[in-house]
């Protein structure tokens, strides 16, 4: 080795960092742990696997960005990939012919006129449904969340309008998410119990990629298929005659990895701003103005042609983001050479880490207030937003594996924010002797990271908005 490792805790032979690896909260032990070696990459050995931690914007530009040749492989996943069959999906394949495929094919589907013309008018359509389960049943809201992102997928990409949270595919998808939110991160090993209940759902996972596009191809055939991503990508082999089985498994695999990568993910993100306009009712208040003087009061529900225009709905979009990032350690890297970096040597099969939380809680980027939900910190005094503060990009990872779903999740979040703000006063219940209750602000870490149940009172702010939002659906 011809220069030192980046710093770290000294370990054991043999195990290494084994027992300096965190239980829980890993993304703050790890800002913690940078910030007692000063240094911001932080190197452990976890029983001879290398693993770099990466705490700055600086360390995860230049590795992941300027050397991206050398960042965007993934590390083996054995729980995930080989026991539980996610291997399907790309964003957990190494860096190659594959993953460079699929990429490319997701990059098409999601291609801007594909997002205005098809996917924009369909996110419209789930959000005025969101919103009238929130008036039907109020107290399920958490439900409603994770059925507006799932529901909302399930429509753009195979044109199935699931209208019942009980659907077989929601039903599918909710199960391997409840599973996938149980995986520990990273450095996590998993007991008996849990590996054969995690052999078991290969198949389920199968399922989940296969049906959907078989009804597809079935209502294709019968002339009932409704547009969709797979309807339309399926269409276009057939009329220029290029299909194969190889391409129509990669795009059953393409469109299984935007299902799965997509629904958690942006309802967990609406989750958590969702309950930080609970517990914040100033920011509630002030949200609801910045929309009615944009949307005009009540005459109408805000539209994606309002994005853009309610500067304080993205400041309260971002902060979401920043504030609990959904993947506070982002999906790991690898890299299968060794590097010298900063006068560090970095071995070879090492997997590097992005300490998304630490960017995005970084005092020097964000103000001293980082653990406080402050819209405000992206805006000027004049509420316009502040371009010297820079979007938490990191909440989405980096390089060249960064979240290829990033804008369409900025404008379902924003829509749904919107529209919520538009249409609903939130507040805290009371104790029986009238006492608010403080909802924890505390996640539940693993993967991902999601705000704990609790209870709250969601009302409509008007009758005729009441009205507006029931005549919203047909
Ligand atoms: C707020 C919502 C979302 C968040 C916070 C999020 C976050 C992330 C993160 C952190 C990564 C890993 C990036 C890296 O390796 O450095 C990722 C990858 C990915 N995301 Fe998202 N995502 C969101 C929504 C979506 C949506 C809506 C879709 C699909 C429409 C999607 C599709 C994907 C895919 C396919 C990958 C794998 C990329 C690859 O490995 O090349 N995501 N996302």
């Amino acid at each position: 080795r011809p220069r030192p490792l980046p710093p770290g805790p000294k370990g054991w032979p043999i195990i290494g960092n084994i027992f300096d690896i965190p239980k829980e909260k890993a993304h703050i032990a790890y800002m913690e742990m940078a910030v007692k070696y000063g240094s911001d990459l932080l190197y452990l050995n976890m029983a001879g696997t290398s693993m770099l931690i990466l705490n700055s914007v600086e360390a995860t530009n230049d590795l992941f960005v300027g050397r991206s040749t050398l960042y965007s492989d993934r590390p083996r996943f054995p729980m995930i990939c080989e026991l539980m069959g996610w291997d399907y999906n790309f964003g957990f394949i190494p860096y190659g012919t594959r993953w460079r495929k699929s990429r490319a094919l997701f990059i098409q589907l999601f291609s801007p006129s594909n997002l205005k013309t098809h996917e924009k008018p369909l996110m419209q359509e789930s959000v005025h449904v969101f919103l009238n389960r929130l008036l039907d049943t109020p107290k399920e809201f958490e439900d409603h969340m994770r059925f507006l992102s799932g529901g909302n997928i399930i429509s753009s990409v195979y044109g199935i309008v699931a209208n019942d949270f009980h659907h077989p595919h929601i039903e599918l998808t909710k199960k391997l998410s409840m599973n996938f939110r149980k995986l520990q991160y990273p450095g996590w090993i998993p007991g008996a119990r849990f590996k054969r209940k995690a052999a078991d759902e290969r198949k389920t996972v199968e399922e989940m990629i296969r049906q959907p596009l078989e009804f597809v191809k079935r209502n294709i055939a019968s002339g009932t298929a409704k547009p969709s991503m797979a309807s339309r990508a399926l269409q276009q082999m057939q009329d220029d005659g290029s299909w194969s089985e190889d391409k129509e498994n990669l795009l059953m695999n393409a469109l299984g990895s935007i299902y799965a990568a997509g629904a958690d993910t942006t309802s967990t993100a609406t989750s958590t701003i969702f309950l930080a306009l609970v517990c914040n009712p100033d920011i509630l208040k002030k949200g609801q103005a910045a929309v009615d003087a944009v949307v005009g009061g009540h005459d109408r529900l805000p539209d994606l042609v309002d994005e853009g225009k309610i500067p304080y709905v993205d400041a309260i979009v971002m902060e979401g983001l920043r504030w609990r990032p959904v993947i506070p350690l982002g999906i790991a890297h690898h890299t299968a050479s060794a590097d010298i970096y900063k006068g560090y040597y970095i071995p070879a099969d090492t997997i590097v880490m992005g300490n998304t939380w630490a960017i995005l809680h970084d005092p020097a980027t964000y103000g001293e207030d980082v653990d406080q939900f402050r819209p405000e910190r992206f805006l000027n005094p004049d509420g316009t937003l502040n371009s010297t503060i820079p979007y938490p990009d990191a909440a989405f990872g980096y390089g060249r594996r960064i979240c290829p779903g990033r804008v369409f999740a900025h404008s379902a979040v924003w829509l749904t924010v919107a529209s919520l703000l538009a249409c609903f006063d939130l507040s805290k219940v009371s104790d029986k002797d009238g006492v608010a209750i403080e909802p924890s602000t505390d996640s539940v870490d693993g993967f991902f990271s999601y705000p704990r149940p609790y209870e709250c009172n969601i009302t409509p702010r008007s009758k005729s908005i009441e009205k507006m939002i029931r005549q919203s659906v047909s």
